[in-house]
């Protein structure tokens, strides 16, 4: 019966142990599977301990608690490295309704990973395993999706993943930026235009609409579709139905709708900059996108992925600038972190990034101020000759005492007081 389960597949008891496994579950894990004796844990984790031994949320625990069906995102060591699985955990009943065991299937999250793989949206912390959770949620419906997040967290490559996962992963992703489109622009653009439909049309042409067709059509930016278009969208949405500029006949639509903005669109309902009934239409599912500095454990991981995926890759960062990455509030978000890596190395002598490989904005150091450094530099000679010259003049001891501060003996002090012509205070 487990074999005719199309995803990787167990039974397990309440122990935790493994009494049935389906093929699917056999090729996801490097871990041999030994019915009646091995574990889900160590298997799938690789762990000696249950996951809710460990801190971590366990589908069986939760299960065991409530008796219902539960599920959790996890990341589990496959064969393909560290891998983020939806797992559903069912409780299997007997005919008097006695739990005698659980079922366990697993989704694999094909386009997220727990460290570097390419092409993957990369993470680990819980705000963003709760986002996977919601983006595998989504994609599994037809359900309009709206991404919520700030400007470079990632919202076009989530609207990516909702359409991998999703049924019409065949059929086109299609893009349209909201931003600058003015009503003629959007409509041509979103519609198509008929040829002669206005000076220029030479040829008819598709819209973006068409070119998805079957497809998934995200809107970024929908924020700064400006009031008249809105209703035009509206349209379209609520009777799927559109016509080319210049065209007499409908055309049926057929695409999935994901749209993204980083303004806060109820504030703008609110404000009357946001039609009311266009918000509730695109925001079936709201996903919120955490800002980096809300998952800042994830910063390590990502150096290490944009480091891999450049032509530093032998490069690593040393622990202190990435501790002081993390104090750093990033509101470029990702984007700026990948954008700051690739400086840092550059910058960097050798395989070690370190702290002063970091750009100024992370120094909290402000241009002036770098410009002030940047001509205070001076040969390293010259620098202990000033430096030699200030604290002879004000330094009262002996010159015994000031060797021993200095770290040096007297002799090689009064060579240096020598080499420099200075006196010291009182001789
Ligand atoms: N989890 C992640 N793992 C790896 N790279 C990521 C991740 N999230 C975002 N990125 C990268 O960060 C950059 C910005 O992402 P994206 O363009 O999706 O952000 P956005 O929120 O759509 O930005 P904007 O609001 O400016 O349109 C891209 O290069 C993307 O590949």
């Amino acid at each position: 019966m487990i074999n005719a389960i199309d995803k990787p597949a167990i039974f397990i008891t309440n122990d935790y142990v493994i009494q049935a496994v389906n093929d699917a579950y056999r090729e996801t894990y490097d871990t041999e599977v030994i019915i009646g004796n091995s574990t889900c844990y160590a298997v799938s984790h690789r762990n000696d301990a249950p996951c809710d031994k460990r801190g971590e949320e366990c589908p069986l625990a939760q299960c065991q608690k409530t008796n219902r069906p539960s599920s959790v995102v996890h990341i589990h060591n496959t064969n393909e490295g560290k891998t983020y699985c939806d797992i559903l955990m069912k409780p299997v009943r007997d005919e008097d309704g006695m739990t005698i065991g659980y079922l366990e299937i697993l989704d694999r999250i094909s386009y997220a990973a727990a460290d570097s793989q390419k092409n993957k949206m990369i993470g680990g912390s819980d705000n963003f395993k709760q986002m996977l959770n919601r983006i595998n949620r989504a994609a599994q419906s037809e359900i309009a999706v709206l991404l919520q997040g700030e400007t470079g967290a990632g919202k076009e490559l989530v609207a990516q993943a909702v359409h991998q996962s999703s049924r019409r992963k065949d059929k086109p992703f299609v893009v349209i930026e909201c931003t600058g489109l003015n009503e003629s622009l959007f409509e041509s653009e979103l519609f198509g235009y008929e040829k002669g439909a206005f000076t220029g049309a030479t040829n008819s042409k598709k819209g973006l609409i068409e070119v998805a067709n079957g497809g998934t059509v995200f809107f970024d930016e929908i924020g700064d579709v400006p009031l008249n278009m809105q209703v035009k969208l509206l349209r379209l949405l609520e009777t799927q139905c559109y016509r080319p500029v210049g065209g007499l006949k409908q055309k049926k639509a057929d695409f999935r709708l994901v749209c993204a903005s980083h303004k806060n669109l109820l504030a703008m309902v609110e404000k009357g900059e946001f039609r009311q009934d266009l918000y509730f239409r695109i925001a079936g599912f709201p996903i919120y996108l955490p800002a980096l500095r809300e998952r800042k454990s994830d910063i390590p991981l990502l150096c290490k992925h944009f480091l891999a995926g450049s032509e530093h890759r032998h490069k690593h960062f040393s622990e202190r600038a990435l501790q002081t990455l993390s104090q750093y509030s990033f509101p470029g978000n990702i984007r700026e972190l990948k954008s700051i890596v690739e400086q840092a190395a550059l910058m960097s002598n050798d395989d070690d990034i370190l702290i002063s490989d970091l750009p100024p904005q992370i120094l909290g150091v402000g241009p002036t101020e770098t410009q002030a450094i940047a001509e205070d530099i001076m040969p390293l000679e010259q620098a202990e000759q000033v430096y030699l010259e200030k604290i002879c003049k004000h330094f009262d001891g002996s010159p015994d005492e000031l060797a021993n501060k200095l770290d040096v003996s007297t002799r090689t002090l009064y060579r240096k007081l020598q080499r420099y012509n200075i006196k010291l205070k009182g001789s």
